[in-house]
C-alpha cells in the first residue's frame, strides 16, 4: 500500500513565524506533510523570505489588485486548487474569506487565532485581553467556517497574563504557544486523526467536546 504524504498550502500576510514553526517541524521529522506552496496577500511579507529559504514555492496574490473580496477570493481559490492540497493552513493570513471559498475548503482549512476562543474574535486580541483584565490568554487552532473565528476549536495554548504585561510582551508569550500547538494540530490532520464532522471536530474518532488545552509547562502530546 503506498502511503502518500499529505500536501499543504499555507496562506500568510506577515512575519510567517507560524509558517516557520511548520517548516521546522517538518525538517525535524515531526510533521509528515509537504508544504506545496506559500501564498501571501502582501508582497512584503517576511514569511515569503522564510519560505524561499526553505525551498518552498511562493506566490503573491495582492488583494489590492482586485475590485473586491469576491473577485479576490475567486482568484485565490484557483491559485490554491492548482496545488491540490489536502489541507489549507492560514498562518497569520489577515483577510476575511468569503463563504464560497470557505465552503469550498470546508473540513480542510485551519486557522490559528491569538485568543482563547470564543473570547476576542477578530483583531487586536492581546490589547483587548489586557483591557479586560483577564488573568489568562492564549491561542486557538480551529477549523475555518464562514463565521469569523467561530469554527470548531481543536486545540488551545494557555498563557498567564502578568500584571506588568505590555501588548508586545503578551503577544510574544502567546506566539511561543502558537508555535507548539499549530504543528501539533497540522500533524494530527496529516496523520488522518483529525476531521470535521458537521460542526464538530473529531480527534481519534472522538468528538472534541472541549479543545485540547496546553499550558507552557505541559509536554506536547503525540
Ligand atoms: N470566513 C472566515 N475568514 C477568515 C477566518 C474565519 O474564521 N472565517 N479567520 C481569519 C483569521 N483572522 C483571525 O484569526 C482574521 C483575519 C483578518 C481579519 C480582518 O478583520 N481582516 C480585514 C483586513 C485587516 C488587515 O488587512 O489588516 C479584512 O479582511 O477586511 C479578522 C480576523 C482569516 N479569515
Ligand atoms: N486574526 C488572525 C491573526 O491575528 N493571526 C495572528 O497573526 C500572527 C501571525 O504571526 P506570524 O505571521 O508570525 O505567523 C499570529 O499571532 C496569529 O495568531
Amino acid at each position: 500500500m503506498t502511503v502518500t504524504t499529505p500536501s499543504l498550502v499555507v496562506l500568510i500576510s506577515g512575519s510567517g513565524s507560524n509558517l516557520q514553526a511548520l517548516i521546522d517541524a517538518r525538517e525535524a521529522g515531526d510533521l509528515p506533510a509537504d508544504i506545496r506552496a506559500v501564498i501571501s496577500n502582501r508582497p512584503d511579507a517576511y514569511g515569503l523570505e522564510r519560505a524561499r529559504a526553505a525551498g518552498i514555492h511562493t506566490e503573491v496574490l495582492d488583494h489590492r489588485d482586485f475590485a473586491g473580496r469576491t473577485a479576490y477570493d475567486t482568484a485565490l481559490q484557483q491559485r490554491i486548487d492548482a496545488h491540490a492540497p489536502e489541507l489549507v493552513v492560514l498562518a497569520g493570513f489577515m483577510r476575511i474569506l468569503t463563504d464560497e471559498l470557505v465552503n469550498h475548503f470546508r473540513g480542510r482549512m485551519l486557522n490559528i487565532h491569538p485568543s482563547l476562543l470564543p473570547a476576542f474574535r477578530g483583531l487586536h486580541t492581546h490589547s483587548r485581553a489586557l483591557e479586560a483584565g483577564h488573568s489568562e490568554h492564549g491561542c486557538s487552532v480551529h477549523f475555518v467556517t464562514p463565521a469569523l473565528d467561530a469554527g470548531p476549536v481543536i486545540a488551545q495554548g494557555v498563557v498567564p497574563i502578568e500584571a506588568d504585561d505590555s501588548e508586545p510582551v503578551l503577544a510574544r508569550r502567546v506566539r511561543q504557544q502558537e508555535h507548539r500547538i499549530y504543528p501539533l494540530v497540522v500533524r494530527w490532520f496529516a496523520q488522518g486523526r483529525l476531521q470535521l464532522d458537521g460542526d464538530t471536530a473529531v480527534l481519534d474518532g472522538q468528538p472534541l467536546e472541549e479543545p485540547v488545552r496546553l499550558r507552557a509547562a505541559d509536554p506536547v502530546p503525540s
